[in-house]
């Protein structure tokens, strides 16, 4: 990508997308055909069929093998059979479209301030790039959903409560999903039931999971092939929960030869895919996945990834099932928010975060940094 990163200004611009008829150059990305995007469908001698994972097929043990395979393989998957009632959302798209409709000013109101996490714009990590991606984002801890939109409802009154209302509702659900999912990634991981429920570990990742929720709306583009969604990345925390308009945008990196994957968009189907954090810890045994989200000359679409990780002063370790008997574990400690400031290093020398944690093996030599995946 070429420097220098976008300036302050530029960044923080409002952009009026729907009056777009050409991706200006600001929006414009190269290197994004370098590898070529490819539907999920069974090809001869290649694996591109994305998994699907049913949490309600009945067979604890078929459930946890295929959630292995996936996220040994993927690091992604297509979750469905999962419970969550379909209305959820239906209502979520309906809410997000309408908070992205506001007027710019009322957003504006919500912008992201530096160093914070909540509010509306662009994600921090955006601001590493030389070019601005093609969608609008909304950024906010799960837990203060309230206290956040009161800074676009100043009023607090009907719309800002049926929006609110929605989003926890969402939370709610993804809460409950995500804590199911821990403990079906411990069985796929080879721990029993006995000693998930004896393992302090085990037991203290799930009740304290937390959550961060993004809304992020891509406008239909004149020219979609120029511009991207959201620039490749892997995700921080343990696993993301997204929830997806029935429009394809998601893609996964698969490697030889390299090419994107596109992940499939059926109606109540959650893409999940998985955080650097949790391949730590399960001692890099489940994988984070590259991925990215393109767009479409069709029409909008709007993803929510329920971002699920530690608390902010959990130190993230191994967990001692994962690692193989008589090895030590492979990564050293790490909080999330000591693993951002990693990652921010690391990219800035275009490494690997996970590899610059990684404990060399005896008789190896430490500080080495490959390069980025
Ligand atoms: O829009 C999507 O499907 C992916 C979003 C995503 O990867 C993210 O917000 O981290
Ligand atoms: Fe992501």
């Amino acid at each position: 990508m070429p420097s220098p990163p976008i300036s302050p200004a530029a960044a923080t611009a409002y952009f009026e997308f729907r009056s777009a008829e050409h991706v200006p150059e600001t929006h414009e990305w190269p290197g994004l055909h370098d590898h070529p995007s490819v539907d999920a469908v069974a090809v001869a001698g290649r694996d591109d069929e994305v998994p699907v994972v049913d949490l309600g097929c009945g067979d604890p043990a078929a459930v946890a093998r295929a959630l292995a395979r996936a996220a040994e393989e993927w690091g992604a998957f297509l979750l469905v059979g999962h419970g969550v009632p379909e209305g959820v959302a239906a209502r979520m798209e309906e809410q997000i479209a309408r908070l992205f409709a506001l007027p710019a000013a009322d957003k504006d109101r919500a912008a992201r301030r530096p160093g914070e996490m909540n509010g509306y714009g662009r994600p921090p990590y955006a601001l590493r790039f030389s070019r601005l991606m093609w969608s609008e984002g909304y950024t906010f801890a799960a837990a203060t959903i309230r206290d956040e939109f009161r800074r676009v409802w100043l009023d607090g009154g009907d719309d800002y409560l049926r929006f609110c209302e929605v989003m926890e509702e969402h939370h709610r659900e993804m809460m409950a999903l995500g804590k199911r999912l821990v403990d079906v990634f411990f069985r796929a991981l080879g721990v029993t039931d006995e000693q998930i429920a004896a393992g302090e570990t085990e037991r203290e990742i799930r009740e304290t999971l937390t959550a961060t929720m993004h809304l992020n709306l891509y406008p239909k583009c004149p020219e979609p092939e120029r511009a991207i969604g959201l620039a490749a990345h892997t995700d921080s925390g343990f696993f993301t929960l997204i929830m997806q308009s029935p429009v394809p945008g998601l893609q996964l990196l698969r490697r030889d030869p390299e090419r994107w994957v596109t992940v499939p968009a059926p109606p109540g189907a959650f893409a999940v895919v998985l955080g650097d954090l949790f391949q730590l810890l399960t001692n890099g045994r489940f994988r984070s996945a590259f991925h990215r989200a393109v767009v479409n000359g069709d029409g909008d679409r709007i993803s929510v990834p329920y971002f699920l990780g530690p608390p902010g002063g959990m130190q993230v370790a191994p967990l001692a099932a994962a690692v193989p008997p008589g090895r030590k574990p492979a990564f050293r400690p790490v909080t999330w928010p000591e693993y951002m400031r990693v990652k921010g290093k690391a990219s800035g020398l275009d490494a690997s975060a996970l590899a610059m944690l990684q404990v060399p093996e005896e008789g190896e030599e430490g500080g080495v940094v490959p390069p980025k995946n």
